[in-house]
């Protein structure tokens, strides 16, 4: 469609001139919402830049990621929160649960996304996460779905009556325009006081936590929908040399079956994986990148509570 741009299409806002810190505005805002409703893509539009992995296959966010973005006198600080598992009770979603409800306890607002038109009991369940006196945000996404606009005015106002939202933002979270707009409204809900980081600061998280992201954002768009979602990676080795950087890391999963799938016919997928994701790390890194991936089966590795520390997830 022509009115969809893609984040890094999304014109970047003016430089900054220096703002004194008894102007500034700056707080947390976190984003929530059932897996697969468009929270990394929001996230990803609103720093403009790629912090978060998207998929069509749901679950894929898995951490607390931040994503920073200084406009005017406002810093947003965006916290992302992996989709609310309530499906199955493995102790990899307890701990995934666990992150969601210490993010909200410390934000001065929440967007909570939803598909436009629709409402289902994993939304209601994780609206009722969302209570404790923080303004709640209805953001109705991907409404470029909806045919029939008119369709969604009664649903909308159902929406209104039945909660407590601060605000209704009906929107498409890969329009540019739309993003701004958003911008606008939240910037209401900013504290006054000092920035927390630099101007230019897009992200806490570290070069090597955004490999680690990209290298299985890769891994779960070439496997498609083949691969259960609790297949992992595993950064073995990070060295920085200037101008070249050497990584080697593992893809961890559940069966034999499974390292199949990554492989692929003749090794020839995970060939694809490797060359995709070096592609797209040499831009992030802004160097050489030499990549070496293994694939590994650890059974059961997603119930085990040992095994999600080691794996870096807190
Ligand atoms: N049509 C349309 N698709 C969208 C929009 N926003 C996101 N999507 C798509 O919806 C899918 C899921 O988006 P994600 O951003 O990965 O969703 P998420 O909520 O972070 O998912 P989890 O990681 O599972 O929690 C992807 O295929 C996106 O491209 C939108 O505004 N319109």
């Amino acid at each position: 469609m022509s009115d969809i741009t893609p984040p890094s299409e999304i014109p970047e806002t003016p430089g900054h001139t220096p703002v004194p810190e008894a102007d500034q505005h700056c707080g947390l805002i976190a984003i929530v919402g059932r897996p697969n409703v468009g929270k990394s893509t929001l996230i990803n539009a609103l720093v403009r830049q790629k912090i978060s992995i998207t998929s069509k296959k749901a679950q894929t966010t898995r951490h607390r990621i931040t994503g920073i973005q200084t406009t005017g006198v406002n810093q947003f600080v965006f916290v992302d929160t992996p989709g609310f598992q309530t499906r199955h009770s493995t102790a990899l979603n307890r701990t995934l649960n666990r992150t969601v409800l210490s993010v909200l306890g410390d934000v001065d607002a929440v967007l909570f996304l939803v598909e436009a038109g629709r409402f289902g009991e994993a939304d209601e369940e994780v609206l009722a996460h969302c209570k404790g006196g923080k303004p709640v945000l209805l953001i109705a996404n991907k409404l470029d779905t909806i045919v029939q606009r008119t369709t969604l005015m009664p649903w909308l106002q159902q929406m209104q009556q039945r909660f407590d939202f601060a605000e209704i933002v009906p929107m498409t979270a890969r329009r540019a325009a739309d993003i701004v707009r958003l911008q606008d409204i939240v910037g209401k809900y900013l504290p006054q006081q000092p920035w927390f980081y630099d101007a230019d600061t897009l992200t806490d998280r570290s070069e090597r936590f955004l490999v680690s992201e990209t290298l299985r954002e890769k891994l779960f768009r070439l496997t498609g929908d083949e691969l259960p979602y609790t297949s992992t990676v595993v950064i073995d080795q990070y060295e920085e040399k200037p101008g070249l950087t050497r990584i080697a890391a593992t893809f961890i999963v559940e069966r034999e079956a499974h390292k199949g799938m990554v492989i692929g016919k003749g090794g020839e997928r995970l060939k694809r994986i490797g060359s995709d994701a070096r592609q797209e790390l040499q831009t992030l890194l802004g160097a050489k990148v030499h990549l070496e991936l293994w694939v590994k089966v650890r059974s059961g590795w997603a119930d085990s509570e040992e095994h999600i520390r080691a794996y870096g997830y807190e």
